[in-house]
C-alpha cells in the first residue's frame, strides 16, 4: 500500500537537518512539507545546503510550532534544549522525532550535570539494535509517538560493547573508548577550534576527563546492556575529515571469558540486524566505508595479554549516527518496513 507522510524538518538549514532532507528525497512513502530555519529563515534551501538540488528553491521558514503543525511527523534538528518547548506544543498524534539531546537521558542528575539546563524528561530511544539484558529496544519504538535519536559517540560504541556485555563476557566497571569524529558533529556554528587552519593536518582531544556529554548516555545504553550499572572512561578526539567516526571501545573480560565465545556472542547479536555489520575476520572498520550509510561496521578481538575485548567500530555521524537513524525510527514509528528510503551502501575510495 502506498502512503503519503507529510514530514516538516524543523533546523533543514544545519547538518543534521540537511542530511535528513537528503534522505527523506528518497523515501518513497514521504512528502516533504515544512523545512524550517532560525538565522536562515527566508533563504531557499538550495543557497544553504546546494546538494539538494531537487528542493533548490524551496524556502526555509520560521521554527515555530504553527509551521510544524499539520504534519504527520516532525523531525527536530534543533541546538540542545530548543527541541522541549516546540515538541510540547505540537499535538499528540503527531510523531515527533528529535536528533537532538533533550529526551535522550533518564536519570535527571546526569541530565543536570552534563547539561546543566532543565530536565525535559525521557523519550523511547532510538537505536532498535541495541542488545538489551532485558526486552526489546525494537518493540518500544514500534508505533512511539515521541522517539529520543541517540547521539553520534554513543552509537557506534553502545552497539561495539553492548553484546558482551549481554553475554556475561566484559566487566561494565572496566571499560575504556577513545573516539575520533568528523568535524560535522560540531554543527554549523562557527567556532573558533573549527576554523579549517585549526583541523587540517591536526587531531586534538577535547572534553578530556570524563566531561564529554556523551559519558552518562553510553552508561545508560551499556547498563541496559550488562543488566548492571556500567561505567565508562570516553575520551573523544576531533579528526580532520567532514564525516564519520570511528570508536575504540574496550573493556576487561570477565573470568573464563574466551575470543570465540565473545565472537558467537557479536556473531548472533547482529545476524539478522541489516545495518549493524560485524566483518569478516581480519577486516577493520574504516570511516569511508560507511560514509553517507545507515551502517555500523564492526570488528572484535581479544588483546590476550590485557584480558580485553578490543571493539572497533565505524558510522557516518550524520547517518546512521543521526538522520539515518531518525528516519529507521520514523520507519518504526508508522509501521512501515524499518529501512525504507535507507541505503546501507558506502562512498568509496
Ligand atoms: N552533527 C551531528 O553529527 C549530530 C547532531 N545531532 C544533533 O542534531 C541537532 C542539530 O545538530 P547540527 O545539525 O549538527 O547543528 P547545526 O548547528 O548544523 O544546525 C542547527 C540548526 O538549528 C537551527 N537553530 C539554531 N539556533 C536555533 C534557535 N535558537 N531556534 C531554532 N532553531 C535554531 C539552525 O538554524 P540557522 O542555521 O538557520 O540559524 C540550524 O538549522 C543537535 O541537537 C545535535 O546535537 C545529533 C547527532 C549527531
Ligand atoms: C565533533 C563534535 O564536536 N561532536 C559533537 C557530538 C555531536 C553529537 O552527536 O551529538 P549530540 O547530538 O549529542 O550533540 C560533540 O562532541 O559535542
Amino acid at each position: 500500500m502506498h502512503m503519503s507522510v507529510r514530514v516538516a524538518v524543523a533546523g533543514a538549514s544545519g547538518y543534521a537537518g540537511g542530511e535528513l532532507v537528503r534522505l527523506l528525497l528518497a523515501h518513497p512513502e514521504v512528502e516533504i512539507g515544512a523545512l524550517t530555519a532560525s538565522s536562515n529563515a527566508g533563504q531557499t534551501l538550495g543557497s544553504i545546503h546546494p546538494h539538494l538540488t531537487p528542493l533548490r528553491d524551496r524556502l526555509l521558514e520560521d521554527t515555530t510550532a504553527e509551521v510544524l503543525a499539520g504534519h504527520d511527523v516532525v523531525f527536530l534538528a534543533l541546538p540542545h534544549g530548543h527541541s522541549a518547548a516546540l515538541a510540547a506544543q505540537l499535538p499528540d498524534e503527531v510523531v515527533v522525532v528529535d536528533c537532538g539531546a533533550d529526551f535522550r537521558l533518564e536519570n535527571e542528575g546526569d541530565w543536570t550535570t552534563f547539561y546543566d539546563t532543565p530536565y525535559a524528561g525521557s523519550w523511547p530511544y532510538g537505536l532498535p539494535e541495541l542488545p538489551l539484558a532485558e526486552g526489546n529496544q525494537r518493540d518500544l519504538l514500534t508505533g512511539a509517538k515521541r522517539i529520543a535519536v541517540p547521539g553520534c559517540y554513543p552509537t557506534g560504541i553502545s552497539l561495539a560493547l553492548a553484546p558482551g556485555l549481554r553475554a556475561g563476557l566484559l566487566d561494565p566497571a572496566d571499560i575504556v573508548i577513545i573516539a575520533a569524529s568528523g568535524t560535522s558533529g560540531a554543527g554549523k556554528s562557527r567556532k573558533p577550534h573549527l576554523l579549517g587552519s585549526e583541523v587540517m593536518g591536526a587531531m586534538s582531544p577535547y572534553g578530556v576527563g570524563g566531561r564529554h556529554r556523551h559519558t552518562p548516555e553510553i552508561e545508560q545504553n551499556l547498563s541496559r546492556a550488562a543488566g548492571a550499572p556500567a561505567s565508562v572512561s570516553f575520551t573523544p578526539t576531533l579528526a580532520p575529515m567532514a564525516r564519520g567516526i570511528l570508536a575504540t571501545s574496550t573493556a576487561r573480560l570477565t573470568a573464563g571469558a574466551s575470543a570465540g565465545q565473545l565472537r558467537e556472542a557479536y556473531a548472533a547479536a547482529y545476524e539478522r540486524e541489516p545495518c549493524v555489520v560485524l566483518l569478516q575476520d581480519g577486516v577493520w572498520p574504516r570511516t569511508s566505508d560507511v560514509l553517507g550509510a545507515n551502517t555500523v561496521h564492526l570488528q572484535v578481538t581479544v588483546d590476550p595479554r590485557q584480558g580485553r575485548l578490543i571493539a572497533v567500530s565505524a558510522i557516518d555521524n550524520l547517518t546512521k549516527g543521526t538522520a539515518g537513524a531518525a528516519v529507521q525510527c520514523l520507519n518504526l514509528a508508522l509501521g512501515l518496513p524499518e529501512l525504507t528510503g535507507l541505503s546501507l551502501v558506502g562512498v568509496a575510495p
